[in-house]
C-alpha cells in the first residue's frame, strides 16, 4: 500500500506528466512505495518523482511490471532527465505506461464487477450456500446441457429416423455438437481463465481443458442447440418458449452453481449464437455426404 507523503512546493514536476492524476504543486501528496528505501535528501531526485507519479493506479501498474521492463524504463527516464538538463520529458513509450487507456480501465472495472456479481450469485455453489438445497436441481439442469447426452441423443435420433430429411437434420446437429466442443476447447485453452474460487470441481465427465471457465461450454451449447431446434423442428409455440427458457436457465445455473463468472456465460451465449451461423454455412447435405464418402473409397 503506498503511503502519502507531502511534497515540498519547490519540487514541482514538469507538465509532461499532466493527465496522470498529478495535482497542483502546493501542498499536494506524492505516493511512495513502502518497499523502497526513501531518499535521504528532502527533495528526491526529480526522475523518481516523475516515474512514480501521484496516481496510486500508476504506482500499482509499475509495481506489476517485469524487472526487465522496469530497468529499461528507469534507464530511459534517467537518460531523458540528463539529456534535457533538468527539463523532464518522458519518452512516448513511458507516457503510455503512465496513462492507462480508457479501454483497459473499463475492462478492469467490468472484470471487477463481474467477479463481485458472480460471487454474489453463486448461491448454489455448495450445500452450505444460501440456496444450497436447490443444488441438486441445478445439477440436473447442468446434465441437460452436457455434451454427452446431446451427442448420444442426436446419434440415436439419426439412427431411428425413417426419413432422409430427419437423418440430415440429426447428422448436422451431431456435426454442430462436435464443432462446439472443438471451438470451446480452443478458446478455453487460449484464454485460460480459472473457474471461480467458490466453484467445487465435481462436474460429471470433463476434459482437462474444462478446468478453465471462459467461455461456458454449457452456454455455447445451449444457445447453439436452441437456435438449431427452433430453426429445424416444427414446434408448437409453448414448446418454442420452453426451448428458449431452457437455454437461459442452463446459462443461469452455471453462475448459480459457481461454475462460471457472468461474463463466461454471456460470451458463451454470444459464441453459441454465432456458432449456429457457422453450422448453417457448413451444412452437410446428403449430396455432400455421399460425395465425401465417395472420395474416401
Ligand atoms: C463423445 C464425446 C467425446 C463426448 C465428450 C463430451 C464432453 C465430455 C463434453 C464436456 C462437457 C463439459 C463438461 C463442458 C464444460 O462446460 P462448462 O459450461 O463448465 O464450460
Amino acid at each position: 500500500m503506498p503511503s502519502p507523503r507531502p511534497v515540498r512546493a519547490g519540487s514541482a514536476r514538469s507538465s509532461s506528466v499532466s493527465g496522470v492524476g498529478g495535482g497542483n504543486s502546493g501542498g499536494r501528496y506524492e505516493f511512495m512505495s513502502l518497499t523502497r528505501t526513501p531518499p535521504l535528501s528532502p527533495s528526491p531526485p526529480s526522475h523518481l518523482l516523475q516515474r512514480q507519479g501521484s496516481d496510486p493506479t500508476t504506482a500499482r501498474l509499475r509495481a506489476s511490471e517485469s524487472p526487465n521492463r522496469r530497468r529499461r524504463g528507469s534507464a530511459s527516464s534517467n537518460a531523458s532527465t540528463s539529456s534535457t538538463g533538468g527539463v523532464q520529458q518522458l519518452p512516448e513509450e513511458d507516457c503510455m505506461h503512465l496513462n492507462p487507456s480508457i479501454i483497459s480501465v473499463a475492462l478492469s472495472s467490468l472484470l471487477a464487477v463481474d467477479l463481485w456479481l458472480s460471487k454474489r450469485l453463486g448461491v448454489c455453489a455448495c450445500e452450505e450456500s444460501s440456496w444450497g438445497s436447490a443444488r441438486p436441481i441445478m445439477k440436473l439442469v447442468e446434465i441437460s446441457g452436457h455434451g454427452i447426452p446431446w451427442i448420444i441423443g442426436a446419434a440415436y435420433c439419426m439412427y431411428k429416423s425413417d426419413s432422409a430429411a430427419g437423418q440430415e437434420v440429426m447428422l448436422n446437429l451431431l456435426m454442430a455438437l462436435v464443432l462446439d466442443l472443438v471451438l470451446v476447447t480452443i478458446v478455453k485453452a487460449l484464454v485460460r481463465r480459472r473457474r471461480p474460487a467458490h466453484n467445487r470441481m465435481d462436474m460429471f465427465a470433463t476434459f482437462s481443458v474444462d478446468r478453465y471457465s471462459f467461455p461456458s461450454g454449457h452456454a455455447t451449447r445451449a444457445a447453439m442447440c436452441a437456435r438449431f431446434l427452433l430453426a429445424h423442428l416444427v414446434l408448437a409455440a409453448p414448446l418454442r418458449v420452453l426451448v428458449m427458457l431452457w437455454a437461459v436457465f442452463v446459462g443461469l445455473s452455471r453462475v448459480l452453481l459457481g461454475r462460471h463468472n457472468v461474463t463466461d456465460v454471456a460470451f458463451g451465449f454470444f459464441m453459441g449464437y454465432c456458432q449456429y451461423n457457422l453450422v448453417e454455412v457448413l451444412w452437410l447435405s446428403p449430396a455432400t455426404l455421399y460425395s465425401m464418402m465417395g472420395q474416401l473409397e
